[in-house]
């Protein structure tokens, strides 16, 4: 168990509810004044935003402005850090995810991929089975169709198809990360997070995965962290520039970048800092 404290509004949901007409209607994921901290150090102020369902929405800002804390924030990862202490809410499909104990169900609706491949040393397939294995699903040709539903969703099946028994490790980076959204999806989410996914890629592999999350957001909400200000603006619908701990400004990606409305936003974009 976790030393981890949070500190939780009981009444969140309803105080929520009650606030809701200053909300988009049709957010799935609402998030109202949070503060994080971690320790005595406050890495969140007041963080407000509501995530459209099915849209990109990208997180950008210099380092250590608070981006991956935020997103970390979404699927309930900083309880595994001792010492976080998180105040106001975040409201997935209308439950206060943090008034909720059943963490390991919040996790498989916000599926994450991190910044590195995380592949397991064992075979693509299994790689891909691992989280359904573990829900109890045992079936050969239920895994099997798990699996290929994944790698296609993933745009890998045509590559993996025939090595599907192959060590995973024995991929390239580019083929490792989308077996990692492969394994992401076969948990059947709704939202999928993604932490610097292409950071560790070449470009022709960076090229793939933006392709593939254009595709994937007909079917999942996707936010992303990235440093990477093009690849912002090629596969997110909204944008929110992050600037020590607080969101400075939150619209769609082409307002963003075209005509910012607060001059630090401008000033990051254009890469005058950061
Ligand atoms: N586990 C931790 N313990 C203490 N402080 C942390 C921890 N993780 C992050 N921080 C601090 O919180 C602040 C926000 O960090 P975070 O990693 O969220 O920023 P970021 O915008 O994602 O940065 P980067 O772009 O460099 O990844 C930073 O000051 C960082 O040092």
């Amino acid at each position: 168990m976790s030393a981890t404290t949070l500190e939780r509004n009981n009444k969140g949901t309803e105080k929520f509810s009650s606030n809701n007409e200053q909300q988009t209607t049709d957010a799935k994921i609402k998030v109202k004044n949070l503060d994080l901290f971690y320790g005595e150090k406050q890495a969140l102020y007041q963080v407000s935003l509501d995530i459209k369902e099915k849209e990109v929405t990208a997180l950008i800002g210099p380092s250590g402005c608070g981006k991956s804390t935020f997103l970390r924030t979404l699927n309930r990862m900083n309880d595994l850090i001792d010492g976080v202490k998180i105040n106001g809410e975040i409201v997935i499909d209308n439950e206060n995810i943090y008034n909720s104990s059943d963490v390991i169900k919040l996790r498989t609706r916000v599926g994450m991929v991190f910044q590195k491949p995380n592949l397991f040393p064992m075979s693509i397939f299994d790689n891909v089975a691992y989280g359904p294995r573990m829900q109890g699903i045992k079936n050969k040709k239920a895994l099997n169709k798990i699996v290929e539903e994944s790698l296609r969703g993933a745009a890998i099946w045509d590559e993996v198809k025939d090595r599907l028994k192959s060590s995973a490790l024995g991929l390239s980076g580019g083929q490792q990360q989308r077996v990692c959204i492969a394994r992401a999806i076969a948990m059947k989410p709704d939202v999928i997070l993604m932490d610097e996914p292409t950071s560790a890629l070449d470009p022709i592999s960076t090229l793939k995965v933006e392709e593939l999350i254009a595709q994937m957001k007909k079917d999942y909400t996707i936010v992303i962290v990235t440093h990477n200000m093009q690849q912002a603006a090629r596969v997110s619908d909204k944008t929110a520039f992050f600037l020590n701990g607080e969101i400075i400004e939150y619209d769609e990606t082409d307002h963003i970048f075209s005509m910012p409305k607060d001059q630090r936003t401008e000033d990051y974009v254009t890469g005058r800092f950061g």
